[in-house]
């Protein structure tokens, strides 16, 4: 969160007869006032109608589109995670910790002013963040309610965060959004996010019926180890797991669980995140929030990630400590290599970027660290041709590539991954056999789609993804493979309709059998769980569906998930399936996550 040069002013304060600590900000919030700007292209298609008025033909149509225009349940559960993550550093990093921590010590209030300056008007957005003891305990916990606009209103809950379903919503920064937290009234999504934050409504009951359940409670998480642990315990770690997800499927099914462990134990990590502390000196600071105290961790290593990582890490703070001007507002990295030892840094910007000045510092750097280098700011991205990593799998005797892209998913343990890759192929192989299509949603970079298209040569594959410059990869190496029974499309797969596939562009018919589904964390939603029930075969959680031909007899499904809980929940809501053959894969070592890949079978049917 970038202030203009605000100095903090803290007062304690009462009303209604409770005590809140109330901190001003002199300075401005600039990406406030750059989010406005959206904000207020969003009203025209958000705002509720006057007394007397309907919405325009326009709305109206604008509207009827909304479910599908944020990515469902996923996106919400996304949002307002990222709301939280970013109201808690704001806390951290405004109000700062230790004013916080005394509130919340004698269970008061923190109420913090952001003024917000639009181009014409500007107007004061000030809210309260409260935080007693237990919700800042619990990231999860944070409510956020409007403050007064007066001293003598009384405190209304928080209406809106309804900004960025604008007429864009891929270019839906969430970044900005959750930093813009624009108050507004009465919007749907807003009351979604108000509701995680324990502000019900009967709107949003509505919609929750309609989208399917909310993202699963899981615990907080533990913080990965940031020195190497003792790696005679990883017997006993991966164990726990084992265990927990035994135990999670334990009423669904008593069939013996499957454990693939990690082939690495550490620098397995091919992709991480980190936040830029900038200190005293020129230095900046890696750094990342532990979970469970919810402090900020400088990180000088980390030994979970790969050793070409590792290296990047000091390469790159050296470099950048030379580097004043790509120094300048800096706020996130991301890292990213791949098993060749080629690498990428993505560097994040609260400022605009500048072609003819940041674009040759960065090719620059790319030369100086022999790694690829983008630099990206809110609507702006600059890299040099190609500045993505291949990644080479070899998966059933025949090699595979996959475009791994900064900010685009893919899996992190590149080695395990291989593993995850042969497993979901060797299933399709026997699935092949019963005949018909495949669908695959969700596929991401063609991770499982290039080797399941291989091995699905007997019909046609068709594979669908919202993230467009992941299946822009996705294509290219399925072009360079030489797969030919294999179509991808920019599809939500909660807007899939079996029957209707010539909006996509599709000819021919298609017979799907089976389904192949790896969805986000969350799981899946009502709809995509409605079609998954139509197939025969499933494979759920990371990867897929099965038989989507409807009435037809068909028996088989498989789901592959990275959140465990959120497969029992959609387990348990598919009557349809029950699971035939389980897999864990431990994708993150000396983590609490745990990726199952389930296949299904259909109730009721002879096979
Ligand atoms: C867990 S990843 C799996 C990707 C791929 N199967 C792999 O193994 O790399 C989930 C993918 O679903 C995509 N996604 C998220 N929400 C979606 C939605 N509503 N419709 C379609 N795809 C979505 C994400 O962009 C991401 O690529």
């Amino acid at each position: 969160m970038g202030v203009n040069g605000g100095e903090l002013d803290e007062e304690v304060k009462s009303e209604a007869g409770k005590k809140y600590i109330e901190v001003k900000h002199a300075g401005r919030i600039d990406a406030q006032e750059k989010a406005m700007e959206h904000v207020s292209d969003a009203d025209r298609w958000f705002q509720e109608p006057r007394m007397g008025q309907e919405r325009t033909k326009q709305q109206r149509e604008y509207l009827e589109k909304l479910p599908w225009l944020p990515g469902g349940e996923a996106f919400f559960q996304r949002f307002v995670s990222r709301v939280k993550e970013k109201v808690k550093g704001a806390l951290r990093s405004e109000c700062r910790r230790r004013v916080l921590r005394r509130a919340i010590k004698k269970g008061e209030k923190v109420k913090t002013h952001w003024p917000i300056h639009s181009g014409k008007s500007s107007h004061s957005a000030s809210w309260l963040v409260a935080a007693d003891e237990r919700e800042a305990e619990q990231v999860n916990q944070i409510s956020l309610v409007e403050s007064p606009r007066k001293a003598s209103d009384q405190v209304k809950p928080l209406q809106g965060i309804k900004l960025l379903f604008g007429a864009r919503p891929r270019s839906f920064a969430i970044q900005t959004a959750c930093v813009g937290l624009q108050l507004r009234h009465r919007s749907a999504w807003t009351r979604v996010a108000a509701e995680a934050h324990g502000l019900g409504s009967s709107r949003f009951q509505r919609r929750q019926k309609r989208f399917g359940p909310n993202p699963v409670p899981e615990p907080r998480p533990r913080c990965p180890p940031l020195t190497p642990p003792d790696l005679n315990g990883y017997q006993v770690d991966l164990q726990q797991k084992v265990d927990l997800v035994q135990d999670l499927l334990a009423d669904l099914s008593d069939v013996p669980l499957d454990v693939v462990p990690s082939p690495e134990l550490l620098h397995y990590r091919h992709r991480v995140r980190f936040g830029l502390r900038h200190g005293e000196e020129e230095a900046l600071d890696w750094s990342v929030v532990d979970p469970e105290s919810g402090e900020w961790i400088v990180v000088k290593a980390y030994p979970l990630a790969s050793v070409r990582i590792n290296r990047l890490m000091s390469e790159l703070r050296e470099a950048l400590a030379q580097e004043k001007r790509l120094r300048w507002k800096a706020f996130e990295v991301e890292l990213l290599s791949n098993t060749k030892g080629e690498a990428l840094a993505l560097i994040m910007y609260h400022r605009r970027l500048d072609p003819e000045d940041d674009l040759p510092r960065a090719q620059a750097l790319a030369k100086e660290l022999d790694a690829k280098v983008v630099l990206r700011a809110k609507g702006q991205r600059m890299a040099g041709r190609n500045s993505f990593l291949v990644q080479e799998n070899e998966v059933a005797g025949r090699r595979y590539s996959q475009r791994l892209l900064e900010s685009s998913f893919f899996q992190a343990n590149l080695r395990l991954n291989q593993q995850m890759q042969s497993w979901v192929t060797g299933e399709l192989t026997d699935l092949a056999a019963s005949g018909g299509d495949l669908l695959e949603i969700y596929c991401g970079n063609g991770n499982f789609t290039l080797p399941a298209a291989d091995a699905w040569r007997t019909g046609q594959v068709l594979a669908t993804e919202l993230d467009r410059l992941s299946l822009a990869g996705a294509e290219a190496c399925a072009k360079e493979a030489g797969i030919e029974n294999l179509v991808f499309r920019k599809c939500m797969a909660e807007a899939m309709n079996l029957q209707k596939l010539r909006p996509l562009g599709l000819q021919g018919p298609y017979e799907f059998s089976t389904l192949l589904l790896d969805p986000p964390r969350a799981g899946l939603n009502d709809r995509t769980r409605k079609m998954a029930e139509s197939f025969d075969h499933v494979t759920l959680g990371s990867v897929r569906f099965g038989n989507s031909v409807p009435n037809t007899s068909a028996e088989l499904e498989i789901y592959i998930s990275c959140n465990p809980r959120a497969l029992l929940r959609d387990l348990q809501l598919m009557k349809t399936h029950r699971i035939e053959k389980a897999c864990l894969f431990d994708q993150f070592p000396w983590t609490d996550h745990a990726e199952v890949a389930v296949r299904l079978f259909r109730l009721g049917a002879s096979g």
